[in-house]
Order: structure tokens, then sequence, then C-alpha cells
């Protein structure tokens, strides 16, 4: 269970570079708006995310959370707004540069290759840490073979903590989903990020698995900040030192879960939802 009035120190385990807790913000998102045709998605909507903090997005449906965790990955650029990186300037943020940055992410599903094993999966998460150039892996050089022995076991080694190393050679269609979906967040680890961004990872799964997801993350946050946008309001409440909520691309209100819960701001957005789509549960 979190506990957001603990002091930084009290959570942290300063094994990353740079973002030491109390040091500032590790990530930013300020002032970013979106507009897909005439549609504003995002308006003005900010996002701070601080060491070793578990940071979630919530909002009933198209509020923006996809979109916002989209522009935090690169793979929707704003048309204003700006992104931070340890206190500064990411001029363009492009997903395959994500890794070398130190952010992994999980996407809605699982996104799985299906023609590669468990562990193959795993190793492309890793794949940046490759230290052997592309030529001596293209005349299968020593080098090579050691980097590759060294992917695996960083593979295994993630896939230990979710424990899913029993799977490692299967492919993922012969998995169940919250298999694979653990395989996904598997191969999110193996990239060592500093900032892990999780798109409904509770989707799919069951209250055990829910539960379990949950305590995972509180672990993890003693390694990296976590960004989880969910659904699932008992998930989120329970692990988030800090909560932004979105309502029609705005922010409506940021805070602890407690601030969030009582923010009548809040409690309009959903209950305005409840109108609009009224055979929607929240917490389903
Ligand atoms: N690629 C796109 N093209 C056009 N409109 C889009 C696109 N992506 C999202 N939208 C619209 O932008 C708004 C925000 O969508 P978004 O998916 O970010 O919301 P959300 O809060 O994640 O919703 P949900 O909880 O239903 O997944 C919605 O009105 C949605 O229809």
């Amino acid at each position: 269970m979190a506990s957001p009035e603990q002091p930084d120190t009290h959570r942290s385990n300063t094994g990353t570079a740079g973002a030491s807790p109390g040091s500032g913000p590790l990530f930013e998102a300020e002032g970013v708006s979106v507009r897909f045709g005439g549609l504003v998605a995002l308006d003005d909507a900010s996002l701070s995310v601080a060491p070793h903090r578990v940071h979630g997005v919530i909002g009933p449906n198209g509020a923006g959370k996809t979109t916002l965790f989209n522009v935090c990955c690169g793979f929707v650029r704003p048309s204003s707004g700006r992104l931070t990186w340890r206190g500064s300037a990411i001029p363009e943020l492009r997903p395959h540069r994500l890794a070398g940055m130190g952010i992994a992410r999980t996407l809605q599903g699982v996104g799985l290759f299906p023609g590669l094993s468990v562990v193959d999966n795993v190793m492309v998460g890793a794949d940046h840490r490759r230290r052997a150039g592309f030529l001596s892996a293209l005349f299968a050089l020593p080098r090579s073979d050691t980097d590759e022995r060294r992917l695996r076991a960083i593979a295994m080694a993630a896939l230990r903590e979710l424990d899913a190393d029993s799977y490692a050679d299967r492919f993922p269609a012969s998995l169940p989903y919250p298999v694979q979906k653990r395989v996904a967040m598997a191969r999110a680890l193996a990239a060592e990020p500093e900032l892990l961004l999780l798109d409904e990872p509770a989707s799919g799964l069951g209250y055990d698995e829910i539960t379990e997801l949950g305590a995972l993350v509180r672990t993890l946050a003693t390694r990296m900040s976590v960004v989880v946008v969910d659904h699932h309001m008992d998930l989120v409440m329970s692990i988030c030192d800090r909560i932004t909520v979105l309502d029609f691309g705005r922010v409506v209100a940021t805070g602890t879960p407690e601030e969030v819960r009582d923010d009548p701001a809040v409690i309009d957005a959903y209950l305005g939802e409840d109108a609009r789509s009224p055979e929607r549960s929240r917490d389903d």
C-alpha cells in the first residue's frame, strides 16, 4: 500500500544515476496539447513524475489517458508543450530512443512477437545493452556470443522476477493471457529502465493477479519510477503515490490518492461519465 506522506528517502534505492530522490522530477510533460483533426485530445495537460514514485493517470473514457501515455512514449507528437528528462528538455522524443534514455513501456494488450520464444521476446527488451557491434554479430565473432549469453541471462533474470522463467522456451500464443502480460512486463524490465510506463497493465487480469501486479509495482518503485494508466480504481488508489486525473483532455486534479478521491472535480468527472455511459462500471 502506498504511503504518500513518507519522505522520499524512505522508499529509495538510488541504484540509478542522476535521478536521486529529492533532486526534482525525473520526467515531466508540461502544457501538452494534442489535436486529432478538430478534436482536442489533450489540452494544456501536465504530468510530473518524481524519482522512485508510482504515478497514476486516470480519467473517464476518452479523457486523454492513452494520448498522454503515447506522448510520453514518443508515439504522438504534441502540437504544443514540452517534455523534460531529469530537468533537460527532450527536443524530439522518438520511440526507438526510449530504451537508450532509460524509459521502458508496456502497451495495452501484450504486443509480443508471435514468432519468437518467450526468452527471445524478453531479450529484445535488453537489446540496447548489447556491447558487440553490428559487424561482430554479422560474422558471429566470439564477442557477439558473449553478448548473447549476457542478454539471455538478463532476460532470464527478468522472467524469474515475474515468475515466468519456466515458460522461457514457449511461444507467446501457447500461454494464457495473464502469463503473456507478465512476459511483456519482463521485456520492459530487461531494459533496466529508470522510468517504466504501463498502459492498462491490469486489463484482462483477475483479482489475485491484480493484487500480485500491485505488489510488483510497489517493489519496482525501489529502483525506478512507474507511470500507470489504468481503469482499475482499486489498484491505482492502492499503489500510486500521486495521481493525475484527466477529463476531456484537461488535468482536473493532481495529488495523493486521498486528495484526488475527495476532489469535487474528480467526482464530477466520473459522475459525468456515468451520465454519459451509465452501463459502464469504472471498476471493471
Ligand atoms: N488517433 C486518433 N485519431 C482521432 N482521435 C483520436 C485518436 N486517438 C484518440 N482519439 C480521441 O482522443 C480522445 C482521447 O482519447 P484517449 O484514447 O487518449 O482517451 P482515454 O482516456 O485513453 O480513453 P479510454 O479510457 O477509453 O481508453 C478521444 O475522444 C478519442 O476518440
